[in-house]
């Protein structure tokens, strides 16, 4: 384990920013602290930095305590969403500069330092930049010289704070898959912070996902979106529809339609009112309901997005709003217009019983 983080609070006044929150980041992984605004994913970055001293707790690095370790005794890089590099130096000297403050008898020979900026400026594809100013660079470019100059004094652990945060979507979009690739050829210990889901699940090996100053689930992409642990984790992972409804002798129950048995293992949960939550892609659209499996609903907003065709429906029992993504060739199947009755049926739906027993519905 090359972080470990363990029983971490800090209080700014009287607000709790982390409650008590252990955490153990794997080594060589690329890890993204996930969360709404104000759950704490910067502070924690700022402790495990060493730039913020926790209340109480302990922050460890590949087994050594640094919890009292200043910040230039850590060996972290980072890497801030408006970190401006030193304007009236060139992107070469930018990305020397931990380098040649280095003290006389760390510091390497001329020709060394000049090497591996070169390959630092490779490795982040800007090797034609090198005589330039930051000025006339791109944003994306600007902090790929960042990366590049975090990357210079060869960093333990790499700490990036929304590193794309101030980039256009496209930009943003293109830096992603580039740190993605970069990750997988230095493979450094790295935490990023994010409030963006995609970004998250497009770009990290782990996911913590944080509300409230304290960890909600933590995991792999994959297992995080497909077994959220909790309705926060699933709604904050992406557009998502809620029901609710009733399971009854183990069978779901949603607006008068019989969507099917459960497999809730819990007993309190098998007669019980229940939230019903589905991802658009995950809502099917019929025309008939031979097994009255589907909820009635109307039309009331089409559009053809790319391949997907997005509808918005209501439902005639209780006037719910449903979001529904339809893909193009089965949209041309049934062709639905605006304003058709239709049967809403719901896969892959996540199942959560009052009192917080939940289970996993999946037709
Ligand atoms: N120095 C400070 N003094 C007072 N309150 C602070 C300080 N730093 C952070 N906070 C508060 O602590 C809470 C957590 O802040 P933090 O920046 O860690 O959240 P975050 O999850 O990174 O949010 P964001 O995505 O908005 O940056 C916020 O409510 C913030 O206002």
């Amino acid at each position: 384990m090359s972080i470990r983080v363990t029983s971490i609070s800090k209080k700014f006044h009287d607000f709790v920013a982390l409650d008590n929150l252990s955490l153990e980041l794997p080594e060589g992984q690329l890890t993204a602290l996930l969360g709404p605004s104000g759950s704490g994913k910067t502070t924690l970055l700022r402790i495990i930095a060493g730039l913020e001293l926790p209340d109480s707790g302990q922050i460890e690095f590949f087994g050594q305590d640094q919890t009292n370790q200043h910040v230039s005794q850590r060996g972290v890089g980072f890497v801030f969403q408006h970190y401006a590099l030193f304007k009236h130096m060139s992107v070469f000297e930018n990305v020397a500069y931990g380098l040649k403050v280095k003290p006389r008898h760390e510091r390497p020979d001329k020709a060394t330092i000049r090497k591996k900026v070169m390959e630092l400026l490779d490795l982040v594809q800007l090797g034609s930049t090198a005589d330039r100013y930051p000025a006339q660079l791109s944003g994306g470019q600007r902090q790929r010289i960042a990366l590049a100059r975090a990357l210079a004094v060869e960093p333990r652990v790499l700490l990036l704070d929304e590193p794309f945060g101030a980039l256009d979507a496209k930009v943003r979009a293109e830096l992603r898959s580039w740190l993605r690739r970069l990750h997988d050829e230095i493979h450094l210990t790295s935490i990023f912070v994010t409030h963006d889901q995609e970004e998250a699940l497009e770009v990290a090996d782990r996911i913590v996902v944080m509300n409230q100053g304290k960890v909600e689930q933590e995991g792999s992409p994959d297992a995080v979106y497909e077994n959220p642990a909790n309705p926060f984790v699933y709604q904050f992972l992406g557009n998502v529809n809620l029901f609710h409804g009733r399971v009854r002798s183990g069978h779901l129950e949603v607006e008068q339609a019989d969507i099917g048995p459960t497999d809730m293992e819990n007993a309190r949960a098998q007669d019980d009112e229940a939230a019903v939550y589905v991802r658009p892609h995950d809502v099917e659209i019929t025309l008939q309901n031979p097994d009255h499996t589907g909820i009635e609903a109307r039309i009331t907003y089409l559009r053809s997005v790319g391949p997907v065709v997005r509808l918005e429906l209501q439902t005639l029992h209780s006037g719910r709003l449903v979001e529904a993504h339809m893909g193009r060739e089965a949209w041309r199947i049934i062709k639905p217009v605006v304003g058709d009755r239709v049967f809403v049926h719901l896969r892959n739906a996540q199942v959560y019983a009052k009192e917080g027993v939940w289970g996993d519905y999946v037709i």
